[in-house]
């Protein structure tokens, strides 16, 4: 991809916490499809997801959404440029009910692609679920409904941080084909996963974090089928069922 056809376009990028630096001249960029980012715990991976947002303001480089430059901006101020995001943890009001939830960005989605109706026509089970408390909701319909929340901006970049942490296969099933349908429809979405079986069926562009940099990449078929791979980038043990988590993923067996 050359920066002419780059959706995003990330240069050099540096940030960290006091004097840590977690991001260390990370660079890479994507157009209008879905991508990957993949690595073993504390390598920086939720930290790029707060950097390209702007919770976590860049010590250093750039952030580009089709020319624009984002790094520095407050998170409203990216958010309205067009990056959505689905943090790790969904980051739901307990207190609020579904429709609650979609119904403070409906009036910015009116008469465009995402309005809440739309939301609920991907995802059938939030539209049963639209009186029920953030907190009533299990977590796949949680995640859907943070994936919902995010859509409503309808903004051309969605990151999407550990999206199928916590959940059942099924529901996994239902996010993946949630993703391939926005990407169809032409938007982008970047994908942070410890799940590798998750992130490949999500995204066919693998990026590799290590340290603080995007270290390599593969497509989804060569992390899947060369153990050597995950072992090396992924700290996927020889005994593990190949492929399944990287890291110290915790999951599966939620109600979906
Ligand atoms: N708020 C914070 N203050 C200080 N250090 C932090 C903070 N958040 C993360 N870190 C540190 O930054 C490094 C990268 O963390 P980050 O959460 O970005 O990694 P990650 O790849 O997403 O890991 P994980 O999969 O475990 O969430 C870690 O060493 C972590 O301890």
């Amino acid at each position: 991809m050359t920066p002419d056809d780059a959706l995003l376009e990330v240069r050099d990028l540096r940030a960290g916490y006091g004097a840590s630096r977690v991001l260390d001249g990370l660079s890479f960029s994507m157009g209008a499809e879905s991508v990957a980012v993949v690595g073993r715990n504390g390598m920086g991976k939720t930290t790029l997801c707060d950097a390209l947002v702007g919770f976590v303001r860049p010590s250093g480089g750039e952030v580009r959404l089709a020319g624009r430059r984002l790094d520095g901006l407050a998170p409203e101020t990216i958010a309205i440029a067009g990056i959505a995001y689905v943090p790790q943890g969904r980051r739901l009001f307990p207190s609020l009910t579904v429709d609650e939830h979609l119904s403070m960005l409906a009036r910015r989605a009116r008469g465009r692609r995402w309005t809440p109706d739309a939301v609920y026509e991907l995802f059938p089970r939030l539209a049963q679920r639209r009186r029920h408390g953030g907190a009533d909701l299990s977590g796949g319909e949680q995640q859907m409904l943070a994936v919902g929340r995010a859509l409503l901006l309808n903004a051309p970049l969605i990151v999407m941080d550990e999206p199928s942490e916590g959940l059942a296969p099924t529901i996994v099933d239902v996010l993946v084909d949630a993703v391939h349908h926005l990407v169809a429809e032409g938007v982008a979405v970047l994908v942070v996963e410890q799940n590798l079986r998750a992130a490949v069926r999500l995204a066919d562009r693998q990026l590799v974090m290590v340290s603080g940099r995007i270290e390599a990449e593969f497509t989804g078929d060569e992390l899947l089928n060369r153990p050597e791979l995950q072992r090396r980038y992924l700290g996927v043990g020889s005994t593990a069922p190949a492929g399944i988590a990287t890291g110290n993923q915790h999951t599966e067996g939620e109600r979906a």
